[in-house]
């Protein structure tokens, strides 16, 4: 088998840890570096001598190479655009990751039409609706194929939790379903459905459970606020983007099932998630059971304690704004 992985922001924070950990998955045979400064052919100069099978090159826009970069690639995962800084929201970001999101989708739309494509740019509730304009305009879009990476708060749920309860190398012991989207308040991390499930000492303790939410939210701001204007999380977004694009791999391409990940997709349609949570939304994260296709199957989000219904709502307030926000990024002639 032969698959090739397309990695665009590639000399970045995330892009260039991202990039080694993608080199090691033995089942990539091809990967290809992508960013718009030089040194990327230095980083892809580096990682290609780790003694794995991925054939590794870097491009940067001289020499087409976007294209060279896109053509072929069966998974295209996208760290391009700038971090956050102290003080600012990841919408904040949005005037110069929009049009870095739009552009690369339609090259992808251009030269790599069938890819999976993983979104990690933020604003991640807002980049994945441009990504799906563009490939609608462009006539290429599969719902089923697109996806906002949600991973880290997945990662930041057991973690925490772990911590919350004083078991905090238990980590890893702990699966919760993250909902919503990928920002703040539309960051729903649903303890009450952690398998195996979380102690009574927390679930029942108000004060404790909100405070681990909160923390859980807003955990982008504790990287942020310690870099002190330095970036945002670059190491443990290159594990939760690896830990997700290695799943998608092994469900698409090597005929696992029963693969099932949160991720921020599309679901207008959904009629019988709009049941559960009310509203229609075009996107929403929900765990996604991967497949061939991509999205084989959208899980429902299942039971929600009282307090994560009240929060739900918060989050969908905020979620239909920054939706509507990319869409007419695309959608709005520009004078
Ligand atoms: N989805 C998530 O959970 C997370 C998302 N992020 C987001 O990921 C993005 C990247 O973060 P970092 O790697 O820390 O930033 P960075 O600034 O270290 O790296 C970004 C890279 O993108 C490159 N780039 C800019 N424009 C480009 C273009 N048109 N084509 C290709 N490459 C381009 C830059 O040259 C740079 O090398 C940010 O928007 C950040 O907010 C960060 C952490 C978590
Ligand atoms: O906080 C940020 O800006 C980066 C991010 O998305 C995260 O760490 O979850």
């Amino acid at each position: 088998m032969s698959l090739k992985v397309a990695l665009l922001g590639a000399a970045g924070g995330i892009g260039q840890p991202l990039g080694l950990l993608l080199k090691q998955n033995p089942a990539i045979t091809e990967l290809a570096l992508f960013d718009v400064v030089p040194v990327v052919k230095g980083v892809a100069a580096d990682i290609s001598h780790v003694n794995s099978p991925a054939v590794t090159t870097g491009y940067t826009k001289d020499d087409d190479g976007l294209k060279h970069a896109l053509t072929g690639a069966q998974v295209v995962v996208i760290p391009a655009g700038v971090p956050r800084k102290p003080g600012m929201t990841r919408d904040d970001l949005f005037n110069i990751n929009a049009g870095i999101v739009r552009d690369l989708a339609q090259a992808i739309a251009e030269f790599c039409p069938k890819a999976f494509v993983c979104v990690i740019s933020n604003p991640v509730n807002s980049t994945v609706p441009i990504a799906a304009e563009v490939f609608k305009a462009a006539g290429t879009f599969d719902p089923k194929r697109l996806f906002g990476v949600t991973t880290l708060d997945v990662v930041r749920s057991s973690t925490m939790s772990a911590q919350a309860i004083g078991d905090p190398t238990g980590a890893p012991k702990y699966t919760i379903p993250v909902v919503g989207g990928h920002s703040g308040v539309t960051i729903l991390p649903l303890l009450s459905q952690s398998k195996p499930a979380l102690p009574e000492s927390l679930l029942g303790d108000n004060e404790k459970l909100k405070a681990l939410i909160h923390r859980i939210q807003f955990g982008g701001d504790e990287v942020v606020e310690a870099k002190a204007g330095a970036g945002s999380a670059t190491l443990s977004m290159a594990y939760a983007g690896y830990y997700f694009v290695q799943r998608l791999i092994s469900a698409a391409f090597e005929g696992k099932t029963g693969v099932v990940e949160p991720s921020y997709v599309y679901t207008k349609d959904e009629a019988s998630l709009a049941s559960e949570i009310g509203e229609s939304l075009d996107f929403f994260s929900v765990p996604v059971e991967l497949g061939p296709e991509g999205v084989k199957k959208l899980l429902p989000v299942g039971k929600l304690s009282e307090y994560e219904a009240s929060l739900l709502k918060a989050a969908l307030g905020e979620l239909s704004g920054s939706i509507s926000k990319g869409v007419s990024f695309i959608q709005t002639p520009k004078l």
